[in-house]
């Protein structure tokens, strides 16, 4: 299939052919190089013969969300793209009053307009509903004016509507026990994620990971890695999952936490494989993720020898935390869950959601009693665990970042370690540097993270493009650059939060500070070479 909008005979334009596969067939769509959006996704639409109701999304052959639009890439048959009909478009058009209005000449066509919206397809919003009711009165008090009293018709259909409304609350308060998918990406599992079955495959996989890991011992992880692994410069894309799992069980064993809280093995290693298995396949926040933020936690416990600062106790609490801080994160952030009315987001009264889940799944995976390691603890310990691990994984919500940076550079001077609030704040900062820390990391090992992100970020403003949500400007792919996202996050987030730990700590800042102002002078460069590139006549 072929054909919008064909180059005129002679023109220079360039063409592109885009090769991609639908419901099983192999089609073929040729654009114009100044085609508009709306003709690419007209075309699309037609070749997945789907109504106008429907929006689509598109895969490259890594199973990544294309945007669809002018700029998507030619590619060959063999490299083609997969299209695929998501979800019912509530943004396209609900009818007009005044065709609402011409039905009422006709009963039938009245229930058909009626019957054709979305409203009967069961899947509008109850905004959508407030505002055809909004509009349905203004219509009366006008059909008032002239007629002097209501028409039957209209009384009809206000009945209509009011079943309609009837139907639909009924329907929305099933989202509650999970019943009712209101947004065909959401997951059941977002509500009881301890009820979520993994397909055969990944089950097996992850048995594979277990059983490598089991069959390490930390005794084969060199004094060399060990060293490494208290510093910064450790780079986790040379290890696979099993040996990531052995490293952790290291970092538990080296600050002694075994013997302080008598953990069995056994009982670590079923909680860290748990927590591995809580992660999801996602581009950034995954296990690797998770594994880079507790290593820069325990490499920043060494380095600022809070060994001897902090009680055991809080050591562990921000080991935890930082393990457990992004357990079972969807790949779309708060404020999309908030936006779509996720079920996370029901839960948890739009309240920091997601990390408000991470730290219930965490404190989930605990109750199970292979997986406890907190089994051996007084009440007053456990206590204060779930409290320090609470206040950790909740400050991590980005939203939250001035409040406690402004919190932690009202204590920085006068800092003691004996002062309980001081001591919470400063523990909050070190697991929200962790959190953020990869451009402290070697160059080709930050910029790769980037690369994740940035995958993360394209395809949730994608879906929030595809839904008709808020899309945020830094999640934007044809608005964001690697180099313009990482000099605005490093100049208005990194240093102001990594100058402030190191006022504290001076001995981190050849370990965090001076290589983040390395990055940042590497994608100034960038950005300017690339406006120099576009600015070039
Ligand atoms: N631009 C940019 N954002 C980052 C980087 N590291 C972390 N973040 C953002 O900081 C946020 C920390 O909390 P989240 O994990 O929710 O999501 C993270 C990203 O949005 C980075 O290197 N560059
Ligand atoms: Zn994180």
């Amino acid at each position: 299939m072929s054909g919008a909008g064909r180059v005129p005979p002679g023109s220079r334009m360039t063409t592109k052919i885009i090769h991609f596969m639908v419901n099983g067939r192999l089609e073929q769509a040729e654009f114009r190089a100044d085609c508009s959006a709306a003709d690419v996704k007209g075309l699309f639409r037609a070749a997945a013969e789907a109504g106008p109701h429907h929006i689509l999304k598109m895969y490259n052959t890594a199973g990544v969300v294309v945007n669809i639009s002018p700029r998507l890439e030619a590619n060959s048959k063999e490299s083609y793209y997969r299209l695929e009909v998501v979800a019912s478009d509530l943004q396209s058009e609900t009818p007009e009053p005044s065709q609402i209005f011409h039905s009422f000449s006709s009963r039938r066509r009245a229930e058909l307009t009626f019957s054709q919206c979305e409203l009967c397809a069961g899947v509008a919003k109850p905004r959508e509903l407030d505002h055809m009711e909004h509009r349905l009165r203004r219509l009366e008090s006008r059909v008032l004016q002239d007629a002097g009293e209501t028409p039957d018709i209209m009384r009809e259909l206000k009945s209509h509507v009011e079943a309609f409304k009837r139907k639909l609350e009924s329907v929305e308060h099933l989202s509650w026990i999970g019943l009712f998918k209101d947004d065909g990406d959401q997951q059941l599992a977002e509500v009881a994620p301890e009820v979520k079955t993994p397909q055969l495959s990944v089950q097996k996989e992850r048995q594979q990971v277990r059983g490598k890991f089991l069959n390490m011992s930390s005794l084969q992880v060199t004094e060399e890695v060990r060293e490494h692994l208290k510093t910064p410069i450790f780079d986790n894309w040379q290890w696979e999952e099993a040996e990531m799992l052995v490293l952790l069980q290291v970092m538990y064993t080296d600050l002694d936490f075994l013997t302080a809280f008598q953990i069995q093995p056994d009982v670590l290693q079923n909680f860290l494989f748990e927590v591995f298995c809580h992660y999801n396949n996602i581009p950034f926040h995954n296990f690797q993720h998770c594994f880079c933020v507790t290593q820069m936690m325990y490499g920043l416990i060494w380095l600022t020898d809070l060994r001897n600062k902090l009680a055991r106790i809080d050591l562990f609490v921000m080991l935890t935390s930082a393990l457990c801080h992004d357990l079972d994160h969807p790949g779309y952030n708060n404020v999309y869950q908030i936006n779509a009315q996720t079920a996370l987001a029901l839960r948890y009264n739009d309240i920091s959601p997601l990390e408000n889940h991470h730290c219930a799944v965490a404190f989930g995976i605990m109750a199970k009693p292979e997986c406890n390691v907190l089994k051996n603890l007084t009440t007053e310990q456990y206590k204060h665990i779930r409290g320090g691990m609470i206040k950790c994984i909740l400050a991590t919500d980005m939203a939250r970042h001035n409040e406690i940076l402004n919190k932690f550079k009202d204590i920085q001077p006068v800092f003691d370690f004996a002062d309980k609030e001081h001591k919470e704040v400063l523990m909050k900062i070190m697991v929200k540097v962790s959190d953020i820390s990869n451009e402290a990391r070697p160059m080709a090992v930050a910029e790769l993270w980037l690369d994740c992100l940035l995958q993360e970020f394209f395809n949730q403003s994608d879906t929030e493009k595809l839904k008709g949500l808020p899309v945020s400007p830094f999640m934007d792919r044809d608005k964001v650059s690697k180099p313009s996202s990482q000099t605005n996050f490093i100049r208005f987030v990194l240093l102001p939060l990594f100058s402030e730990l190191t006022k504290l700590f001076p001995g981190l800042e050849k370990h965090i500070l001076e290589p983040v102002q390395r990055a940042l002078e590497y994608y100034s460069d960038m950005e300017k070479a690339r406006q120099d590139e576009t600015e070039k006549p």
